[in-house]
């Protein structure tokens, strides 16, 4: 049997928006991500479950997971024996923090694992994209690679293996707040205008390249000082009761940086002490979720996906 953890990352991280993506550990230790297990069987059979199993299509054939299955059987391993896939669904659907990534991740590594495939990193990440695509309204990797490789993640189609890992300060906190409700990543992506300035997209890549240059120089303060979204937030943010007024308070408590994370609702912050991720996590969880949400303070998970059990 193989049993892979895929975690919840931050898609966009403010200032590079479908370039950049963060993996998230909770530093209670609890794992924020869908895990999928993979075990041999007499015949194929998928079982989702999970705290958010009932959210999802209870056919098989919608699950993107079994999905996943049915293409990796078809086109990656056709003499593959039948299986047993389980999907442990443990991140809420249209969240922000990358479940529908999450699902994919863990479940096409989970498979090249139990049919020793050995897929190059590329053909994995190009496998998962296609299919977080199918229901995210558009091809990107802020979350799959992220969620795959740790860290932070400069990513994209035309990045050398699609992919390339940035430092950040160590000493950093996350806080992500998923406030109850779900926000629909095409609905979130259909907003958005379909075309940039000439002044807002050489604004948009100064940013991004300032940042990743800053953070390669280990110049973290410098990094923070432009770490805003100028790109999705101002159409985005009018969707998510509370944000705005969750960006107008955070900072008087220790919050650097108050973003959407991904494609929303979930928001996040950038704290650079425990106290201040406190501060944040309490006036979040008294003023921006309902009883439905939660609220994490994380640090990046630098493993990104890994097996938890080989038996
Ligand atoms: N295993 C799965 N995990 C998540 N969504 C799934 C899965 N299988 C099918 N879906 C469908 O894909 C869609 C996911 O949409 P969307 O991209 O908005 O949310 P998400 O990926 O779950 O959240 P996030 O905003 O964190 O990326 C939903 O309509 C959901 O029903
Ligand atoms: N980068 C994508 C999804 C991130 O989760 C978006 O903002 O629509």
């Amino acid at each position: 049997m193989i049993e892979v953890y895929a975690p919840a990352s931050i898609g966009n991280f403010a200032v590079g928006f479908d370039a950049l993506g963060a993996a998230l550990a909770p530093i209670d230790g609890s794992l924020l991500g869908d895990v999928a297990v993979v075990s041999a069987a007499p015949s194929d059979e998928f079982v989702c479950s999970g705290e958010y199993a009932h959210k999802l299509p209870s056919d098989p054939s919608e699950n993107l997971a079994y999905q996943c299955l049915v293409h990796f059987r078809a086109h990656v391993a056709p003499e593959m024996s039948s299986v047993k896939l389980e999907l442990k669904k443990n991140l809420p659907i249209g969240s922000g923090l990358g479940s529908s990534a999450c699902s994919v991740v863990a479940t096409f590594a989970a498979l090249d694992k139990f049919a020793d495939t050995n897929l190059s990193q590329v053909e994995l990440i190009e496998l998962m994209a296609d299919f977080e695509a199918i229901v995210s309204g558009g091809r990107h990797y802020d979350n799959i690679t992220p969620c795959y490789l740790g860290g932070l993640q400069l990513t994209g189609d035309l990045i050398p293996d699609k992919s390339i890992a940035l430092p950040v300060d160590e000493n950093w906190y996350y806080v992500a707040a998923f406030p109850g409700f779900s926000l629909n990543t095409a609905k979130a992506r259909s907003v958005l205008p379909k075309e940039l300035s000439m002044h807002a997209g050489v604004e948009f890549a100064q940013r991004l390249s300032a940042f990743s240059s800053l953070l390669l120089t280990q110049r973290f303060d410098d990094a923070l000082s432009i770490m805003q979204d100028d790109i999705a937030e101002p159409y985005r943010a009018p969707l998510i009761t509370g944000f705005s007024e969750a960006k107008a308070n955070l900072p008087a408590l220790g919050a650097e940086v108050v973003s959407i994370s991904g494609a929303g609702p979930t928001l996040f912050t950038v704290c650079k002490t425990l106290e201040a991720a406190k501060q944040c996590a309490s006036w979040l969880e008294n003023n921006y979720i309902n009883e439905q949400g939660f609220c994490h303070i994380c640090k990046l998970d630098n493993d990104g996906t890994r097996q938890l059990t080989v038996l």
